[in-house]
């Protein structure tokens, strides 16, 4: 076969998967409708990892490795849930039939508002009309008055945190939200000529902006910042401009439609930078019972003590589970607050009713502004039942934090999304030295193929900014993967740039400045494995100091090769998770069987450049399926 007759082979296949796609899709609408006939939740994880096991042992037997089929058959699931639950929220809401949707946003063409707006209404498959604001107060204004139909607000952001001019909005205002959408958020630095980042004096940027992105402007002490209303007005002017000594933040699709390029990517501090939006209408819409709903309120609590926790407790008293909890202050009643809750739950819900009417009567002011579909569609992976049990906190302030009479059960770390058990441990596979470009990737997709979560190896050691090329390049391989990372840090500077955005730190055991290291790593919010020394009370005595500055996320790691009795005499002693280091790849599946059946909850083994392709998949083998 020459080159253009497989191409043209390959055209032919690709025009059956997607005719095998829409056969699919209508499929799925197919059961939709049959759900809605006999109401069943749209989602049912137990079918999609059935689906999913068995898709992954076909795809093996035609040589499609486990990750690649995964990959795809989470894009197609997500878009069969999605589409059913279109479905059955047109078919309650039915729309006024008009010939264009109008949309009120933040800023001119190209802002974050305005992508976030084009990517919700498109669903709606009709023309546009778009109302650029210039302040939020102006967004809430357009649709109240009928102007437009929809607004699109950005609520909260990763890195930057709440945007809390959009919540004393939503505290006065006779509008409902009925939607919600997350988008990710990739600030560039954007020039309208060729130029360069020395030449630049002047930098166009929205505050927000600039706050996400406060590091990399550390970097430039000689430009100038000067604020816009939106990120869009920072394009709109340096288009107009067209000057090398000026350049604006923004993202890189809005800065092509005022035709700039980007100069720098990846500014935002945090790497991952996504910004919720939430949708406002006139009328409130109802959300089919089968589809995972957002309910979200405001309410202001008495000043006595206790007040707030009352009113949580009443939420967790209904198990409905609060996915967010903002205070403001009230404007004239320095006294007294709101607080801003989502909860994951449905208005019209038997429990969420009566857990408003509870509210009702401990509160002074509640407000339901919205109940709507939740945009999430979590990747089906976890069973559930490992996920539901809610931790007691037995607190004695007289016994050591790490101890089963401060905690009952065991703590429960989370790992990126993973979430490791006895069932099923974490399985770290570690690189001893800093690899090749494709050795890390092999690396990554071996450990994906065998089961594992976690791709870990050093960053630091050389200079400044290959360790921060190092950690960004773990992070993009890991996440490529769908892993989780993990490196060694060994000072508290170490700690703070790796916590940007790795999953798991793992703490060097002997560095200079040992109480620095643990202080810093007890301030930060990423999980943490610590290693037992030889003498694992003193160990103890360190984990105090971190969980008593703040952080409880930590697990010991043992690599000193314990024996069964001490490790069960630490898990009874501690609720911290308990790792163990797997030395010898030949014994390490059945020692691992043996440790996971002792109760460990993760396993770290060394994967050298030279180690057989198969030394991972026999050690998961043996750790998941007994
Ligand atoms: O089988 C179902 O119940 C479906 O709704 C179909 C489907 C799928 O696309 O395969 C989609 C959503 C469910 O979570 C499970 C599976």
């Amino acid at each position: 076969m020459n080159l253009d007759e497989i191409r043209s082979n390959i055209s032919r296949l690709d025009r059956e998967l997607l005719a095998l796609l829409a056969r699919r899709k209508a499929l799925s609408l197919d059961v939709a409708r049959s759900k809605l006939e006999n109401p069943r939740p749209i989602r049912d994880q137990e079918r999609e990892q059935a689906l999913l096991v068995a898709l992954i042992e076909q795809g093996r037997q035609l040589g499609l490795d486990a990750h690649y089929v995964t990959r795809l058959f989470h894009i197609i699931i997500e878009d069969s849930v999605l589409s059913q639950q279109a479905l059955l929220q047109d078919l309650l809401n039915p729309r006024d039939q008009v010939p264009a949707i109008s949309v009120a946003f933040l800023g001119l063409k190209g802002s974050y508002s305005n992508l976030a707006a084009r990517k919700y209404l498109s669903r709606f498959q009709a023309p546009l009309i778009e109302h650029n604001c210039e302040t939020f107060q102006q967004i809430f204004d357009t649709v109240e008055s009928g102007q437009a139909q929809y607004g699109i607000l950005p609520i909260e952001n990763t890195s930057s945190g709440s945007i809390n001019d959009v919540f004393d909005l939503m505290q006065h205002t006779s509008l409902s939200i009925v939607g919600e959408l997350t988008q990710p958020i990739e600030h560039c630095l954007l020039v309208a000529v060729d130029t360069n980042v020395g030449q630049l004096k002047t930098l166009y940027t929205h505050p927000q902006v600039y706050q996400q992105c406060s590091q990399y402007l550390k970097t430039l002490p000689g430009v100038k910042v000067e604020f816009c209303a939106a990120s869009s007005n920072a394009m709109e002017l340096v288009a107009g401009l067209k000057r090398p000594d000026v350049g604006a933040m923004g993202s890189a699709d809005g800065g092509e439609l005022h035709g700039l390029k980007p100069l720098v990517r990846g500014l935002a501090n945090q790497k991952q930078n996504m910004t919720r939006f939430i949708v406002v209408a006139r009328k409130p819409i109802e959300v089919a019972e089968q589809i995972p709903a957002k309910t979200s309120f405001i309410m202001s609590t008495g000043q006595q003590s206790g007040a707030l926790v009352e009113a949580l407790l009443v939420l967790r008293g209904h198990d409905i589970t609060m996915t967010k909890l903002e205070s403001r202050p009230i404007i004239g009643n320095p006294w007294e607050e709101m607080f801003y809750v989502d909860v994951a739950a449905n208005v019209n819900s038997p429990e969420m009713q009566s857990a408003l009417k509870e509210l009702g009567r401990i509160t002074r002011f509640i407000k339901v502004l919205g109940c709507y579909p939740s945009a999430e569609v979590a990747p089906t992976r976890i069973p559930s039942a490992a996920l539901g049990r809610r931790q007691t906190a037995v607190a004695q302030a007289s016994q050591p934090r790490h101890s089963r009479a401060y905690k009952q059960d065991d703590t429960r770390l989370q790992v990126g999304r993973f979430i490791p058990t006895r069932q099923e441990p974490l399985l770290i596979a570690e690189l001893a030295a800093w690899p090749g470009e494709p050795q890390l990737q092999e690396a990554a997709r071996r450990l994906k193929e065998s089961g594992g979560q976690v791709l870990a190896v050093s960053c630091f050691g050389g200079d400044s900014q290959q360790a921060g090329q190092r950690l960004q390049q773990l992070r993009e391989t890991a996440a490529r993967f769908d892993l989780a990372a993990m490196t060694r840090v060994g000072s508290a500077e170490e700690l703070a740039r790796a916590a940007e955005c790795l999953d798991l730190l793992l703490l060097r055991p002997e560095p200079a400045q040992r109480s620095e290291l643990l202080t810093a790593a007890g301030r930060c919010t990423r999980p943490l494995l610590l290693p037992l020394g030889s003498d694992p009370r003193a160990t103890l005595a360190e984990v105090e100091l971190i969980l008593g500055e703040g952080n409880q996320q930590l697990a010991l790691l043992d690599e000193e090769g314990l024996s069964l009795e001490r490790l069960l005499t630490l898990q009874q002693q501690t609720h911290l998770p308990l790792f163990g280091r797997l030395a010898d790849a030949g014994l390490a599946p059945e020692l691992a069987h043996a440790l996971r059946e002792a109760g460990l909850q993760g396993f770290c083994v060394a994967l050298a450049e030279d180690s057989p392709a198969d030394t991972l998949a026999p050690l998961a083998q043996r750790l998941y399926r007994g």
